[in-house]
């Protein structure tokens, strides 16, 4: 599933206009279609009171249309308009004019005190939030803000059609207020803002109907759009496992990670590798802390650092940095030099991107794939800029690391970014804070890793990665509570997520 920007949904509806044969009054009409349709399937119970609050602009006009079909269909549902019906325009005002003749005068407005529209909320089960969308400019006008406060005030289930009012559709940033959405029907395509900033918090549960706008015109038009995981994509890119395959087929982790310090990097990365079906894991780390990784982990082979300089291995695939630490530049410098010059699927991690930033030019020279996997942090390191300019940007700073370094790059967050070295962007709409704690990130390397060495290409990896990461994390979360969830817990998690999604 395609996201775009307001802007390129403005551009794809315009499209769809003029080459479509359809005008915009009608796809109005399909658009408010499939909310009424979406909420009598999904939502509405017999006996709801329906509040459906609309604005001057074609967001509320999706409402006048909603209002109409839930009214014909017999439901309890009140209309209340933020402006004077001279107010609206365009497509917006004639259905409001196709409202007014099926249901003449059967509308309120949002008076001065607002007593009335309050009072309507507070009886309703359901509020239908119409009052802006992609068109949302700016800081809010005072009257919004308190329409939205009247509405998040309210106890009701609050549904928001095409996006939350208050929430910017593309950059996601909520200056002042936004209606808290338990669910949002989005029209055509999910707007980028869902995924950035405050985006998130607000969207509630998101679903996407299809209004007949013309998605696949976006190559046409010259527009780069990120698509969304789900699912069928996970199924698809789980690497086939044969019955009678032995160690050999099942891949071989090289994993250099790992310090005095940060024990629990080599030790979570290079198990997570092992127990989500890689034939053999090798670390490669510090020899002070063997003892105490074979007494926990017998199945991994052990190297030390020293080793890594001089014995060839077998390994189809290469970790580099979980834990690492940075007190032996020299050392790790001339490992990752090694490493780089390999023909190997190379993945970078935590302070193997510090490393990374000395050897721009070599890795961007390799033949085999080379990942990248910073968190804002990390990312901010390598691009020399503050968290918030790359926070801020998320989709476009993925993108400019994947090009200055030839790689994959897996931009980390609440909703993790993967980008091709040609600029072809993923994104995981999953995940939760039972992943905000130290180790989640080695545990996805290791993860990753695994799915590389049994055969996946990389953009298959990092997509089943990151989903299988997120939802393994979120299981656990409804099991122990997000409080409490050990990378034990996720790596056991993470091959029980994959039995489920496997073909
Ligand atoms: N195009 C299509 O074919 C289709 C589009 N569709 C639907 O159209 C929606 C986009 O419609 P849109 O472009 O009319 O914008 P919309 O979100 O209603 O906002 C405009 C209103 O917001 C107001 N406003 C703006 N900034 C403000 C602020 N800071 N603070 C307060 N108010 C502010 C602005 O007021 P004004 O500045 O004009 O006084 C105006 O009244 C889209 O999300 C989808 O639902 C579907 O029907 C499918 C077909
Ligand atoms: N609130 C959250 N929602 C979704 N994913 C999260 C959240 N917090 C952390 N994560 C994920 O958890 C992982 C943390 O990785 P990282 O910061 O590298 O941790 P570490 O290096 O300590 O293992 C990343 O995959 C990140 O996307
Ligand atoms: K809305």
């Amino acid at each position: 599933m395609y996201i775009c920007t307001a802007q390129q949904m403005r551009e794809l509806d315009a499209y769809t206009i003029e080459y479509g044969g359809l005008n915009e009054l009608l796809l109005m009409e399909i658009a408010g279609n499939a909310v009424s349709h979406a909420l009598i399937h999904n939502d509405l119970t017999r006996d709801a009171i329906i509040t459906i609050v609309c604005g001057a602009g074609n967001n509320g006009g999706d409402g006048f249309v909603i209002a109409r079909r839930l009214k014909e269909m017999g439901y309890n549902c009140s209309l209340f308009l933020a402006y004077e019906p001279q107010h609206l325009k365009g497509v917006a005002a004639q259905h409001f004019t196709i409202y007014n003749k099926n249901f003449p005068n059967d509308w309120q407005l949002c008076d001065q005190q607002l007593t009335r529209l309050k009072q309507q909320l507070g009886e309703s089960t359901y509020i239908i939030d119409c009052l802006l969308g992609t068109g949302l400019e700016g800081e809010l006008r005072l009257y919004e803000e308190t329409l939205i406060q009247c509405i998040n005030d309210a106890t009701a289930y609050k549904i928001a059609v095409d996006l939350p009012s208050g929430l910017h559709a593309t950059n996601g940033r909520i200056p002042t207020i936004a209606v808290h959405a338990k669910k949002t029907y989005t029209l055509a395509a999910p707007k980028t803002g869902f995924f950035l900033q405050q985006g998130p918090a607000v969207i509630g549960e998101w679903h996407c109907l299809n209004i007949s706008v013309k998605i696949a015109a976006h190559a046409k038009l010259g527009m780069d759009l990120p698509q969304v995981i789900d699912d069928k994509l996970v199924s698809s890119g789980i690497p086939y496992r044969p019955a009678d395959g032995h160690k050999g087929v099942f891949g071989y982790s090289w994993i250099i990670a790992g310090s005095s310090k940060y024990i629990g990097a080599a030790v979570f990365c290079s198990n997570a590798a092992f127990q989500t079906g890689c034939g053999i894991v090798e670390l490669t780390t510090t020899s002070a802390i063997h003892i105490a990784i074979a007494s926990q982990s017998p199945d991994i082979l052990l190297t030390s650092y020293d080793e890594a300089l001089e014995i060839p291995n077998k390994a189809n695939v290469i970790a580099f940095g979980p834990g690492l630490g940075r007190e032996k530049p020299t050392l790790h410098q001339a490992i990752l030099q090694k490493i780089t010059a390999l023909n190997h699927p190379l993945i970078i991690d935590a302070d193997g991107l510090y490393y990374a930033t000395n050897m721009q030019e070599q890795l961007k020279k390799r033949s085999a794939p080379t990942i990248l996997t910073p968190h804002p942090g990390e990312m901010a390191m390598l691009l020399k800029r503050s968290i918030d300019e790359v926070e801020n940007n998320r989709f476009g700073v993925a993108k400019e690391l994947a090009k200055r370094y030839d790689a994959f790059v897996l931009y980390k967050g609440h909703r993790t970014i993967i980008t091709a070295p040609n600029g072809q962007q993923w994104l995981c709409p999953i995940g939760d804070d039972a992943l905000g704690r130290g180790g989640t990130g080695d545990v996805l390397t290791g993860l990753l890793t695994s799915l590389l060495a049994q055969g996946s290409q990389p953009m298959a990896a990092m997509q089943v990665a990151v989903y299988i990461h997120a939802a393994a994390a979120s299981e656990v979360g409804k099991r122990t509570g997000n409080y409490k969830m050990t990378a034990w817990q996720l790596i056991d998690a993470l091959a029980i997520k994959l039995g489920q999604y496997i073909r």
